[in-house]
């Protein structure tokens, strides 16, 4: 168990993602990440899930998210310490690179559009 891991960030590491995640935002009162992503159909949406499935199985660290259609909406937050850790910043990282591969497919969304 890697104890560091699971100790919340300070209000110092929540300030700079802004810069390091610029896709994501804080919410739930800084506990946690969101990033809302549109795909080009359910197709590509679902080969993206599967991609992140197995990384979070991998590192037992998983998404909140829902998918409708060709849109995924992704919450980031570590249960255990109740609000944001680095288990979040690496899977949110993970995350970008699998909807950057998928670069084709994506194109930024908002949470109320359909
Ligand atoms: C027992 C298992 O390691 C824990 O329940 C893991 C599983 N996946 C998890 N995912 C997330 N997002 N937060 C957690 O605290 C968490 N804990």
């Amino acid at each position: 168990m890697t104890t560091a891991l699971v100790t919340r960030l300070t209000a110092d590491d929540l300030k700079g993602l802004k810069k390091s995640l610029p896709d994501w935002d804080l919410t739930s009162g800084d506990t946690a990440l969101e990033r809302h992503l549109q795909f080009k159909d359910f197709r590509a949406a679902w080969a993206f899930m599967t991609e992140v499935a197995h990384y979070a199985e991998a590192v037992d660290h998983h998404p909140e998210w829902s998918n409708v259609y060709n849109r995924v909406a992704i919450h980031l937050t570590t249960h255990d310490a109740k609000g944001l850790t680095e288990k979040d910043l690496k899977l949110a990282r993970f995350i970008n690179g699998a909807a950057a591969e998928h670069q084709g497919d994506t194109v930024h969304a908002s949470p109320n559009h359909s």
